[in-house]
C-alpha cells in the first residue's frame, strides 16, 4: 500500500529549474488592452505607447533670473571699470511676450520665468545692475561684462521636438507626470491592469475578523496577497476562503477563470490528502505547466493553464507564498501590463553573517539589507522557515542561496533580488 502511494503521480513530480517554470508562465501571459487614463490616476500604471514630445521643451528662451535682458556685447567695454548704460524700454512679467526687439544700448526689465524679447541673448540679474533716469527715461548701469547666453535657458534645452521622452513600458512615477503634464497629455494611455482573482483553501482557515478557535489559523495569505497584487499593479479580486474540497475548489476556479485575467490560490499543493489544489490540477495533466520547482520555499508551487489563462497555485505556507508571488505572479502581471521591466532588480550584496544552511535547491532566503561604510549588506532573518510568517515584514531583499555543498561565510559576495 505505501509502495503504491508512493508511485502516485503527485509524488512523481519533475523538477524545474525556477527560470524555466518562470518561462514557462509567461509564454502563457498575454498584454492587455489599452485604455486611458486620466493623468492624475496614472502613477503606477504602465504606459501604453512611446511618448513624442510635441514641442521642445523648453518652447521658448527663458530667463533663469530677475534681471535685464540685454545685448551681451553691450557690456565688453565693463572691464576696465567704466560702466554701460542701457535704455530701459520694456518689463517683462512671467507670462508676457514682448511686444519689440532688443537693439543695442537698449534693455528689457524681467522676470525669471519670462520669455527673453527677441535681439536679447542674455540676462543680467538685478542685483549687478544699478538703475537712474536719464530725461525722464530710465536706465540701467551695468559694471562687468556679461557672456552672451547668461542666464538664458535655450529652446530645447531640456527636450528637442519630437524626441522620444517616454519609452512604452515605463511605470510612471512622479518625474513621468511631470513631463505628461508639460506637454499637455491629460490623457494617458496605458494597459489595463489585469484582474487577479485570489482564493485560500484550507478548512483550519479563519477570517481576519473571527477569534481564534482551537487548531485553526486566520488566512494571512489572502490579504497579504492582496497587497502584493497592488503592488505589482494588479486589480485583487478577492474570492474568499473555501475548505479543502475538491469540488468547491473546482467550481471557485471555473468562476475565478470567468471573470479575472491570471488566478492566484494559496495552499493544499503539496502530497497531503487534503491537497487539493494539486489534485485539481492533476485532473487535466495536459494543461499543467509545472507541480515542481528546485527552490525553497516553495518547491511545490504548482501552475496550469485553463482556457488559455494561466492559474498560479502557491503553497499554503506563508514564506512559500510570499516568494512564489514574487518570483512567477510579479512578473505575469508586470507582463499583462507591458512593463519593459518584468522582474524585480538583483543586486550583488555582502552576507553580514555566516549562512551555514545548505540544500540541493536554490534557496531564497528573506533578508534585511544595510548601508555599511559605502557596501551593501544582507542579513538573513533569524527564523526563515517556509512556515514562518512574521519575518516576511522585516525583509527588503531575497538573498539568492545556489545549491552548494557547504555553506556560505560572513563576507561572501551573494546575489539578492531586491523587494520594493
Ligand atoms: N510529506 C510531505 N509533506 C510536505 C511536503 C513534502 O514534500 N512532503 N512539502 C512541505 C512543503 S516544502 C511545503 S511548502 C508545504 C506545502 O503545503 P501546501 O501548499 O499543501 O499548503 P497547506 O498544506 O494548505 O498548508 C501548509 C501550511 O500553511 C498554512 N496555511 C495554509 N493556507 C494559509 C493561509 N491562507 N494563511 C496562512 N497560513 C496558511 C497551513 O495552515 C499549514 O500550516 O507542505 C509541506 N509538507
Ligand atoms: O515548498 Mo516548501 O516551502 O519548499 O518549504
Ligand atoms: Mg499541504
Amino acid at each position: 500500500m505505501a509502495d503504491r502511494e508512493a508511485k502516485s503521480d503527485k509524488f512523481m513530480r519533475k523538477v524545474l529549474q525556477v527560470q524555466e517554470a518562470q518561462n514557462r508562465i509567461l509564454a502563457h501571459i498575454r498584454r492587455l488592452e489599452r485604455e486611458t487614463v486620466p493623468l492624475e490616476e496614472a502613477q503606477g500604471r504602465y504606459l501604453a505607447e512611446n511618448i513624442a514630445a510635441p514641442h521642445p521643451f523648453p518652447a521658448f528662451p527663458r530667463s533663469g533670473m530677475d534681471g535685464y535682458a540685454i545685448v551681451a556685447a553691450d557690456t565688453e567695454k565693463c572691464p576696465g571699470g567704466g560702466e554701460v548704460w542701457l535704455r530701459v524700454v520694456d518689463n517683462i512679467p512671467c507670462g508676457s511676450v514682448s511686444a519689440g526687439a532688443i537693439i543695442p544700448g537698449t534693455a528689457a526689465r524681467i522676470m525669471t520665468g519670462a520669455q527673453v524679447p527677441e535681439g536679447a541673448d542674455a540676462v543680467v540679474m538685478l542685483e549687478m545692475t544699478e538703475t537712474r533716469e536719464v530725461d525722464g527715461v530710465p536706465c540701467v548701469g551695468i559694471r562687468k561684462p556679461i557672456a552672451s547666453g547668461a542666464n538664458v535657458t535655450p529652446v530645447g534645452l531640456e527636450v528637442s521636438q519630437g524626441e522620444t521622452v517616454l519609452a512604452a513600458g515605463r511605470k510612471l512615477a512622479a518625474g513621468d507626470i511631470a513631463v505628461l503634464a508639460a506637454f499637455g497629455i491629460a490623457e494617458v494611455p496605458v494597459l489595463r491592469r489585469p484582474k487577479v482573482g485570489v482564493f485560500a483553501t484550507g478548512t483550519e482557515l479563519l477570517d481576519v475578523k473571527e477569534p481564534l478557535q482551537p487548531g485553526r489559523i486566520r488566512n494571512s495569505n489572502s490579504p497579504m496577497l492582496q497587497a502584493l497584487v497592488r503592488e505589482a499593479g494588479g486589480e485583487p479580486v478577492m474570492l474568499g476562503t473555501i475548505p479543502d474540497v475538491l469540488d468547491l475548489a473546482r467550481s471557485k476556479l471555473q468562476t475565478a477563470l470567468e471573470t479575472c485575467d491570471l488566478v492566484i490560490t494559496t495552499g493544499g499543493v503539496s502530497v497531503g490528502d487534503y491537497d487539493i489544489m494539486g489534485d485539481l490540477v492533476r485532473e487535466e495533466a495536459g494543461d499543467m505547466l509545472f507541480n515542481k520547482i528546485a527552490m525553497r520555499p516553495g518547491s511545490v508551487t504548482t501552475a496550469a493553464v485553463r482556457g488559455g489563462k494561466v492559474l498560479l497555485a502557491l503553497s499554503g505556507n506563508p514564506g512559500a507564498c510570499y516568494v512564489g508571488f514574487q518570483l512567477f505572479a510579479r512578473p505575469a502581471i508586470a507582463s499583462m501590463q507591458g512593463a519593459a521591466e518584468l522582474f524585480l532588480p538583483e543586486w550583488t550584496v555582502i552576507l553580514g553573517v555566516d549562512y551555514p544552511k545548505i540544500n540541493n535547491f536554490t534557496r531564497f532566503v528573506r533578508a534585511r539589507l544595510e548601508l555599511r561604510d559605502g557596501s551593501v549588506y544582507a542579513y538573513p532573518a533569524a527564523i526563515d522557515a517556509s512556515s514562518v510568517m512574521v519575518t516576511i515584514k522585516d525583509s527588503d531583499c531575497l538573498i539568492i542561496v545556489p545549491p552548494e555543498e557547504r555553506g556560505l561565510a560572513a563576507g561572501a559576495k551573494v546575489r539578492a533580488i531586491k523587494l520594493l
